[in-house]
Protein backbone atom coordinates (compact mmCIF):
# COMPACT_ATOMS: atom_id res chain seq x y z
CA UNK A 1 0.00 0.00 0.00
CA UNK A 2 1.10 3.59 -1.02
CA UNK A 3 1.68 5.95 2.18
CA UNK A 4 -1.07 8.43 2.56
CA UNK A 5 0.21 11.81 1.68
CA UNK A 6 -2.04 14.16 3.71
CA UNK A 7 -0.05 17.47 2.91
CA UNK A 8 -1.35 19.30 0.69
CA UNK A 9 -3.83 16.33 -0.50
CA UNK A 10 -7.77 17.09 -0.60
CA UNK A 11 -7.03 20.62 -2.44
CA UNK A 12 -7.05 21.82 1.59
CA UNK A 13 -5.72 24.90 2.43
CA UNK A 14 -6.03 26.23 -1.23
CA UNK A 15 -8.53 28.45 -2.26
CA UNK A 16 -10.71 27.55 -4.76
CA UNK A 17 -12.91 30.65 -5.78
CA UNK A 18 -14.87 33.44 -3.60
CA UNK A 19 -18.09 33.40 -1.60
CA UNK A 20 -20.18 36.20 -0.05
CA UNK A 21 -22.10 33.25 1.63
CA UNK A 22 -20.49 31.65 4.76
CA UNK A 23 -17.29 32.24 6.42
CA UNK A 24 -15.87 29.13 8.84
CA UNK A 25 -13.45 29.76 11.16
CA UNK A 26 -12.17 32.94 10.01
CA UNK A 27 -10.39 34.73 12.93
CA UNK A 28 -12.28 36.95 15.18
CA UNK A 29 -15.84 35.86 13.15
CA UNK A 30 -15.97 32.32 13.21
CA UNK A 31 -18.73 31.00 11.80
CA UNK A 32 -21.20 33.07 9.85
CA UNK A 33 -23.76 33.35 7.21
CA UNK A 34 -23.81 36.88 5.33
CA UNK A 35 -21.84 37.91 8.59
CA UNK A 36 -24.93 36.72 10.94
CA UNK A 37 -23.43 35.41 13.30
CA UNK A 38 -24.37 31.48 13.48
CA UNK A 39 -24.82 31.33 17.29
CA UNK A 40 -26.92 34.41 17.35
CA UNK A 41 -29.01 32.83 14.13
CA UNK A 42 -29.25 29.50 15.80
CA UNK A 43 -30.45 31.02 18.92
CA UNK A 44 -33.00 33.74 17.77
CA UNK A 45 -34.11 33.02 14.19
CA UNK A 46 -36.71 30.75 12.85
CA UNK A 47 -34.65 28.42 10.19
CA UNK A 48 -37.19 29.86 7.12
CA UNK A 49 -35.18 33.50 8.21
CA UNK A 50 -31.97 32.13 7.20
CA UNK A 51 -32.96 30.22 3.72
CA UNK A 52 -34.55 33.70 2.84
CA UNK A 53 -31.01 34.84 4.10
CA UNK A 54 -29.14 32.41 1.83
CA UNK A 55 -31.71 32.45 -0.91
CA UNK A 56 -32.29 36.16 -1.56
CA UNK A 57 -29.53 38.18 -0.06
CA UNK A 58 -30.99 39.84 3.06
CA UNK A 59 -32.95 38.96 6.27
CA UNK A 60 -36.64 39.13 5.86
CA UNK A 61 -39.14 41.57 7.24
CA UNK A 62 -42.28 40.11 9.05
CA UNK A 63 -44.37 40.27 5.90
CA UNK A 64 -41.47 38.93 3.93
CA UNK A 65 -41.20 35.94 6.08
CA UNK A 66 -44.88 35.75 6.27
CA UNK A 67 -45.12 35.84 2.43
CA UNK A 68 -41.94 32.97 2.08
CA UNK A 69 -43.99 30.74 4.53
CA UNK A 70 -47.07 31.07 2.80
CA UNK A 71 -45.40 30.43 -0.94
CA UNK A 72 -43.54 27.29 0.77
CA UNK A 73 -46.95 25.96 2.27
CA UNK A 74 -48.32 25.96 -0.87
CA UNK A 75 -45.41 24.17 -2.01
CA UNK A 76 -45.10 20.96 -0.34
CA UNK A 77 -47.87 18.65 -2.40
CA UNK A 78 -45.89 15.79 -4.12
CA UNK A 79 -47.11 15.53 -7.80
CA UNK A 80 -48.53 11.79 -8.29
CA UNK A 81 -45.48 10.46 -10.62
CA UNK A 82 -43.07 11.25 -7.84
CA UNK A 83 -45.78 9.37 -5.36
CA UNK A 84 -45.41 6.42 -7.60
CA UNK A 85 -41.86 6.40 -8.10
CA UNK A 86 -41.42 6.71 -4.27
CA UNK A 87 -43.43 3.90 -3.87
CA UNK A 88 -41.07 1.61 -5.78
CA UNK A 89 -38.28 1.87 -3.81
CA UNK A 90 -37.77 -0.84 -1.45
CA UNK A 91 -37.91 -0.31 2.16
CA UNK A 92 -34.07 -1.38 2.41
CA UNK A 93 -33.33 1.47 0.55
CA UNK A 94 -30.75 3.85 2.14
CA UNK A 95 -32.85 6.89 2.67
CA UNK A 96 -30.66 9.34 0.76
CA UNK A 97 -30.67 7.78 -2.16
CA UNK A 98 -33.92 8.02 -1.97
CA UNK A 99 -33.69 11.74 -1.77
CA UNK A 100 -31.45 11.48 -4.56
CA UNK A 101 -33.71 9.67 -6.55
CA UNK A 102 -37.03 11.88 -4.96
CA UNK A 103 -34.95 15.30 -6.66
CA UNK A 104 -33.70 13.69 -9.85
CA UNK A 105 -37.67 12.77 -10.52
CA UNK A 106 -38.56 15.88 -9.63
CA UNK A 107 -36.41 17.58 -12.25
CA UNK A 108 -38.20 15.44 -14.86
CA UNK A 109 -41.25 16.42 -13.61
CA UNK A 110 -40.70 20.60 -12.98
CA UNK A 111 -37.48 21.12 -15.15
CA UNK A 112 -35.66 24.02 -14.80
CA UNK A 113 -35.70 25.78 -18.12
CA UNK A 114 -34.39 28.63 -17.61
CA UNK A 115 -32.02 30.46 -14.49
CA UNK A 116 -34.79 33.34 -14.46
CA UNK A 117 -36.96 30.47 -12.81
CA UNK A 118 -34.12 29.41 -10.50
CA UNK A 119 -35.51 30.69 -7.01
CA UNK A 120 -38.84 28.97 -7.47
CA UNK A 121 -37.31 25.79 -7.83
CA UNK A 122 -35.24 26.54 -4.72
CA UNK A 123 -38.40 27.25 -3.04
CA UNK A 124 -40.18 24.15 -4.68
CA UNK A 125 -37.48 21.32 -3.04
CA UNK A 126 -36.94 23.43 0.02
CA UNK A 127 -40.68 22.74 0.74
CA UNK A 128 -41.31 19.43 -0.53
CA UNK A 129 -38.06 17.80 0.81
CA UNK A 130 -39.23 16.79 3.92
CA UNK A 131 -42.68 15.14 2.50
CA UNK A 132 -40.54 13.25 0.01
CA UNK A 133 -38.19 11.53 2.44
CA UNK A 134 -41.50 10.81 5.15
CA UNK A 135 -43.66 9.98 2.00
CA UNK A 136 -41.53 6.85 0.82
CA UNK A 137 -40.90 6.15 4.71
CA UNK A 138 -44.43 6.38 5.76
CA UNK A 139 -45.70 4.15 2.51
CA UNK A 140 -42.44 1.93 3.06
CA UNK A 141 -42.35 1.10 6.90
CA UNK A 142 -45.76 1.89 8.34
CA UNK A 143 -48.42 0.97 5.15
CA UNK A 144 -49.30 4.77 5.20
CA UNK A 145 -49.87 7.16 2.46
CA UNK A 146 -49.66 10.02 4.65
CA UNK A 147 -50.65 13.61 3.68
CA UNK A 148 -47.75 15.73 3.25
CA UNK A 149 -49.93 19.13 2.79
CA UNK A 150 -50.34 19.60 6.99
CA UNK A 151 -50.74 22.49 8.58
CA UNK A 152 -47.02 22.84 9.81
CA UNK A 153 -46.08 26.35 10.03
CA UNK A 154 -42.03 25.34 9.19
CA UNK A 155 -39.81 23.17 7.50
CA UNK A 156 -38.95 22.12 10.74
CA UNK A 157 -42.24 20.96 12.13
CA UNK A 158 -43.38 19.65 8.95
CA UNK A 159 -40.32 16.91 9.29
CA UNK A 160 -41.37 16.13 12.35
CA UNK A 161 -45.26 16.02 11.37
CA UNK A 162 -44.94 14.14 8.23
CA UNK A 163 -42.31 11.94 9.91
CA UNK A 164 -44.70 11.08 12.69
CA UNK A 165 -48.16 11.87 10.66
CA UNK A 166 -48.95 13.90 13.83
CA UNK A 167 -48.53 17.40 15.37
CA UNK A 168 -45.25 17.00 17.05
CA UNK A 169 -43.97 18.48 20.21
CA UNK A 170 -42.94 22.39 20.14
CA UNK A 171 -39.86 21.43 21.97
CA UNK A 172 -38.64 18.92 19.26
CA UNK A 173 -40.16 22.10 16.79
CA UNK A 174 -37.61 24.44 18.21
CA UNK A 175 -34.70 22.22 18.36
CA UNK A 176 -35.39 20.89 14.84
CA UNK A 177 -35.03 25.11 13.73
CA UNK A 178 -32.28 25.40 15.62
CA UNK A 179 -30.34 21.65 14.07
CA UNK A 180 -31.42 23.50 10.39
CA UNK A 181 -29.58 26.59 10.88
CA UNK A 182 -26.70 25.17 12.19
CA UNK A 183 -26.86 22.62 8.68
CA UNK A 184 -28.05 25.42 6.59
CA UNK A 185 -24.21 26.64 4.87
CA UNK A 186 -20.77 25.73 5.61
CA UNK A 187 -18.67 27.51 2.42
CA UNK A 188 -16.65 24.87 -0.05
CA UNK A 189 -17.40 21.93 2.17
CA UNK A 190 -17.11 18.85 -0.17
CA UNK A 191 -21.12 18.71 -0.92
CA UNK A 192 -21.04 22.41 -1.43
CA UNK A 193 -18.10 21.99 -3.59
CA UNK A 194 -20.23 19.77 -5.66
CA UNK A 195 -23.19 21.19 -6.24
CA UNK A 196 -21.13 24.27 -7.43
CA UNK A 197 -18.58 22.28 -9.94
CA UNK A 198 -22.38 20.89 -11.41
CA UNK A 199 -23.40 24.15 -11.67
CA UNK A 200 -20.38 25.69 -13.59
CA UNK A 201 -21.38 23.34 -16.20
CA UNK A 202 -24.00 25.87 -16.50
CA UNK A 203 -26.42 22.07 -15.75
CA UNK A 204 -30.00 22.89 -13.99
CA UNK A 205 -30.57 22.89 -10.46
CA UNK A 206 -32.18 19.82 -10.06
CA UNK A 207 -28.56 17.73 -11.21
CA UNK A 208 -26.72 20.39 -8.50
CA UNK A 209 -28.70 19.37 -5.49
CA UNK A 210 -28.87 15.55 -6.54
CA UNK A 211 -24.93 15.42 -7.08
CA UNK A 212 -24.60 17.28 -3.92
CA UNK A 213 -26.59 14.72 -1.99
CA UNK A 214 -24.53 12.05 -3.55
CA UNK A 215 -21.43 13.93 -1.65
CA UNK A 216 -23.19 14.68 1.28
CA UNK A 217 -23.98 10.81 2.14
CA UNK A 218 -20.46 9.35 2.76
CA UNK A 219 -19.70 8.89 5.76
CA UNK A 220 -16.58 11.19 5.93
CA UNK A 221 -19.22 14.12 5.45
CA UNK A 222 -23.03 14.36 6.29
CA UNK A 223 -23.52 10.64 6.86
CA UNK A 224 -21.42 10.78 10.18
CA UNK A 225 -24.51 11.46 12.26
CA UNK A 226 -26.03 8.02 11.46
CA UNK A 227 -22.93 6.50 11.65
CA UNK A 228 -22.12 7.91 15.20
CA UNK A 229 -25.58 6.64 16.27
CA UNK A 230 -24.90 3.26 15.35
CA UNK A 231 -21.73 3.83 17.12
CA UNK A 232 -23.11 4.78 20.75
CA UNK A 233 -26.48 3.17 20.78
CA UNK A 234 -24.33 -0.27 21.45
CA UNK A 235 -22.65 1.01 24.78
CA UNK A 236 -24.94 0.82 27.87
CA UNK A 237 -22.78 3.24 30.13
CA UNK A 238 -20.14 5.92 30.17
CA UNK A 239 -17.11 2.72 30.93
CA UNK A 240 -18.57 0.71 28.46
CA UNK A 241 -18.02 3.48 25.94
CA UNK A 242 -14.97 4.45 27.69
CA UNK A 243 -13.45 0.77 26.98
CA UNK A 244 -14.73 0.27 23.82
CA UNK A 245 -13.24 3.70 22.24
CA UNK A 246 -9.77 3.04 23.74
CA UNK A 247 -10.13 -0.49 21.62
CA UNK A 248 -11.07 1.66 18.62
CA UNK A 249 -8.17 3.87 18.79
CA UNK A 250 -5.87 1.49 19.49
CA UNK A 251 -7.00 -0.26 16.34
CA UNK A 252 -6.76 2.81 14.14
CA UNK A 253 -10.16 3.14 13.64
CA UNK A 254 -11.88 6.48 12.35
CA UNK A 255 -14.32 7.86 15.15
CA UNK A 256 -17.23 9.71 13.31
CA UNK A 257 -18.51 12.36 14.47
CA UNK A 258 -15.05 13.69 15.36
CA UNK A 259 -11.96 15.87 13.40
CA UNK A 260 -12.88 18.59 10.81
CA UNK A 261 -11.02 19.41 7.96
CA UNK A 262 -10.95 23.28 8.53
CA UNK A 263 -11.43 23.49 12.31
CA UNK A 264 -8.48 22.53 14.71
CA UNK A 265 -9.89 22.93 18.23
CA UNK A 266 -13.75 23.14 18.22
CA UNK A 267 -16.62 23.51 15.71
CA UNK A 268 -18.57 26.00 17.30
CA UNK A 269 -21.77 24.47 16.24
CA UNK A 270 -21.16 21.26 18.87
CA UNK A 271 -21.81 23.73 21.89
CA UNK A 272 -25.14 24.33 21.06
CA UNK A 273 -26.71 20.69 19.98
CA UNK A 274 -24.98 18.90 22.95
CA UNK A 275 -27.19 21.61 24.80
CA UNK A 276 -30.05 20.65 22.96
CA UNK A 277 -29.36 17.07 23.28
CA UNK A 278 -28.55 18.09 27.02
CA UNK A 279 -32.47 19.35 27.23
CA UNK A 280 -33.84 16.59 25.05
CA UNK A 281 -32.45 14.27 27.42
CA UNK A 282 -33.55 15.64 30.38
CA UNK A 283 -37.25 15.64 28.44
CA UNK A 284 -37.06 11.63 27.84
CA UNK A 285 -35.76 10.75 31.08
CA UNK A 286 -32.67 9.09 28.92
CA UNK A 287 -30.36 6.82 31.37
CA UNK A 288 -27.12 6.96 29.93
CA UNK A 289 -27.39 8.05 26.02
CA UNK A 290 -26.23 11.68 26.83
CA UNK A 291 -23.39 9.98 29.70
CA UNK A 292 -22.25 8.14 26.66
CA UNK A 293 -22.28 10.92 24.26
CA UNK A 294 -20.22 12.92 27.00
CA UNK A 295 -17.88 10.48 28.12
CA UNK A 296 -16.67 9.64 23.96
CA UNK A 297 -16.30 13.55 23.64
CA UNK A 298 -13.56 14.01 26.64
CA UNK A 299 -12.00 10.48 26.03
CA UNK A 300 -10.87 11.65 21.91
CA UNK A 301 -10.06 14.88 23.24
CA UNK A 302 -7.87 13.51 26.11
CA UNK A 303 -6.36 10.94 23.81
CA UNK A 304 -6.34 12.60 20.73
CA UNK A 305 -7.09 16.40 20.57
CA UNK A 306 -9.85 15.20 18.57
CA UNK A 307 -12.58 17.28 18.90
CA UNK A 308 -16.87 16.74 18.07
CA UNK A 309 -18.28 18.48 14.67
CA UNK A 310 -21.54 19.54 14.39
CA UNK A 311 -22.63 15.51 13.61
CA UNK A 312 -22.04 14.08 16.69
CA UNK A 313 -24.23 15.68 19.03
CA UNK A 314 -26.43 15.74 16.78
CA UNK A 315 -27.38 11.76 16.72
CA UNK A 316 -28.27 11.83 20.36
CA UNK A 317 -30.63 14.65 20.19
CA UNK A 318 -32.17 13.32 16.90
CA UNK A 319 -32.99 9.76 19.01
CA UNK A 320 -34.48 11.74 21.73
CA UNK A 321 -36.63 13.13 19.22
CA UNK A 322 -37.68 9.53 17.87
CA UNK A 323 -36.22 10.06 14.59
CA UNK A 324 -35.01 6.43 12.90
CA UNK A 325 -31.10 6.83 12.24
CA UNK A 326 -31.53 6.19 8.84
CA UNK A 327 -33.27 9.56 8.22
CA UNK A 328 -30.69 12.14 10.21
CA UNK A 329 -28.87 12.60 7.11
CA UNK A 330 -31.71 13.34 5.03
CA UNK A 331 -32.64 16.20 7.62
CA UNK A 332 -29.35 17.12 6.22
CA UNK A 333 -30.08 17.69 2.78
CA UNK A 334 -33.75 19.65 4.38
CA UNK A 335 -31.29 22.10 5.30
CA UNK A 336 -28.29 22.27 3.38
CA UNK A 337 -30.10 22.35 0.42
CA UNK A 338 -30.44 26.39 1.13
CA UNK A 339 -26.62 26.20 1.27
CA UNK A 340 -26.38 24.30 -2.04
CA UNK A 341 -28.45 26.55 -3.91
CA UNK A 342 -27.23 29.41 -2.93
CA UNK A 343 -23.94 28.51 -4.08
CA UNK A 344 -25.16 27.17 -7.10
CA UNK A 345 -26.80 31.03 -7.38
CA UNK A 346 -23.77 32.47 -6.89
CA UNK A 347 -21.82 30.35 -9.03
CA UNK A 348 -24.23 31.27 -11.77
CA UNK A 349 -23.60 34.83 -11.14
CA UNK A 350 -20.31 34.78 -12.06
CA UNK A 351 -19.50 31.62 -13.41
CA UNK A 352 -16.07 30.13 -15.24
CA UNK A 353 -16.24 26.09 -15.83
CA UNK A 354 -14.54 24.84 -12.68
CA UNK A 355 -11.82 22.40 -13.91
CA UNK A 356 -8.70 22.23 -12.17
CA UNK A 357 -5.27 20.87 -13.25
CA UNK A 358 -3.89 17.52 -12.21
CA UNK A 359 0.37 16.78 -11.20
CA UNK A 360 0.46 13.63 -12.95
CA UNK A 361 2.10 10.42 -11.17
CA UNK A 362 1.83 7.89 -14.53
CA UNK A 363 4.04 6.48 -16.62
CA UNK A 364 6.37 8.56 -19.02
CA UNK A 365 5.58 6.58 -21.85
CA UNK A 366 4.13 2.93 -22.60
CA UNK A 367 4.26 1.09 -25.99
CA UNK A 368 1.45 -0.20 -27.51
CA UNK A 369 0.99 -4.64 -27.42
CA UNK A 370 -1.33 -6.61 -29.75
CA UNK A 371 -3.82 -8.27 -27.27
CA UNK A 372 -2.42 -11.37 -28.17
CA UNK A 373 0.57 -10.64 -26.44
CA UNK A 374 -0.57 -9.22 -23.52
CA UNK A 375 0.60 -10.97 -20.08
C1 LIG B 1 -20.86 18.02 8.91
C2 LIG B 1 -19.62 17.33 8.51
O1 LIG B 1 -19.50 16.87 7.40
S1 LIG B 1 -18.42 17.26 9.68
C3 LIG B 1 -17.43 15.88 9.24
C4 LIG B 1 -18.15 14.59 9.50
N1 LIG B 1 -17.26 13.45 9.32
C5 LIG B 1 -16.87 12.68 10.36
O2 LIG B 1 -17.22 12.88 11.51
C6 LIG B 1 -15.98 11.50 9.98
C7 LIG B 1 -14.81 11.37 10.95
N2 LIG B 1 -13.82 12.41 10.72
C8 LIG B 1 -12.93 12.32 9.69
O3 LIG B 1 -12.87 11.34 8.95
C9 LIG B 1 -12.01 13.50 9.43
O4 LIG B 1 -11.75 14.18 10.64
C10 LIG B 1 -12.58 14.49 8.39
C11 LIG B 1 -12.99 13.74 7.10
C12 LIG B 1 -13.81 15.21 8.93
C13 LIG B 1 -11.54 15.52 8.06
O5 LIG B 1 -10.48 14.88 7.42
P1 LIG B 1 -9.02 15.55 7.29
O6 LIG B 1 -9.16 16.95 6.85
O7 LIG B 1 -8.18 14.63 6.49
O8 LIG B 1 -8.62 15.54 8.83
P2 LIG B 1 -7.24 15.85 9.53
O9 LIG B 1 -6.22 16.39 8.58
O10 LIG B 1 -7.57 16.64 10.75
O11 LIG B 1 -6.89 14.40 10.02
C14 LIG B 1 -5.95 13.62 9.48
C15 LIG B 1 -5.72 12.39 10.34
O12 LIG B 1 -6.19 12.61 11.69
C16 LIG B 1 -6.80 11.42 12.21
N3 LIG B 1 -8.23 11.63 12.39
C17 LIG B 1 -9.01 12.67 11.94
N4 LIG B 1 -10.28 12.49 12.29
C18 LIG B 1 -10.34 11.34 12.99
C19 LIG B 1 -11.37 10.63 13.61
N5 LIG B 1 -12.64 11.08 13.57
N6 LIG B 1 -11.07 9.47 14.23
C20 LIG B 1 -9.83 9.01 14.26
N7 LIG B 1 -8.80 9.63 13.67
C21 LIG B 1 -9.03 10.78 13.05
C22 LIG B 1 -6.56 10.37 11.14
O13 LIG B 1 -5.32 9.76 11.39
C23 LIG B 1 -6.49 11.19 9.87
O14 LIG B 1 -5.81 10.56 8.85
P3 LIG B 1 -6.55 9.45 7.90
O15 LIG B 1 -7.72 10.16 7.27
O16 LIG B 1 -5.51 9.09 6.93
O17 LIG B 1 -6.95 8.33 8.78
O1 LIG C 1 -17.07 21.97 6.14
C1 LIG C 1 -16.88 20.74 6.02
O2 LIG C 1 -15.88 20.24 5.48
C2 LIG C 1 -17.87 19.78 6.56
C3 LIG C 1 -18.88 20.41 7.45
O3 LIG C 1 -18.67 20.63 8.61
C4 LIG C 1 -20.15 20.81 6.84
O4 LIG C 1 -20.33 20.66 5.63
O5 LIG C 1 -21.03 21.28 7.59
Amino acid sequence: MVDKKLAGAGLRGQSAGETALCTVGKTGAGLTYRGYDMKELAEKAQFEEVSYLLAYGKLPNQSELDAYKAKLKNLRALPEPLKVVLEQIPADAHPMDVMRTGVSMLGNLETENDFSEQTDHIDRMMAAFPGIINYWYNFTHNDKRINVETDADSIAEQFLWTLHDKKPDPLHVKVMHASLILYAEHEFNASTFTARVCASTLSDIHSCVTAAIGSLRGPLHGGANEAAMDMIEQWKSADEAEEAIMGMLARKDKIMGFGHAIYRESDPRNAIIKEWSKKLSEAVGDTHLYAVSERVEAVMWREKKLFCNADFFHASAYHFMGIPTKLFTPIFVCSRASGWTAHVMEQRANNRIIRPSADYTGPESAEWVDIKDRA
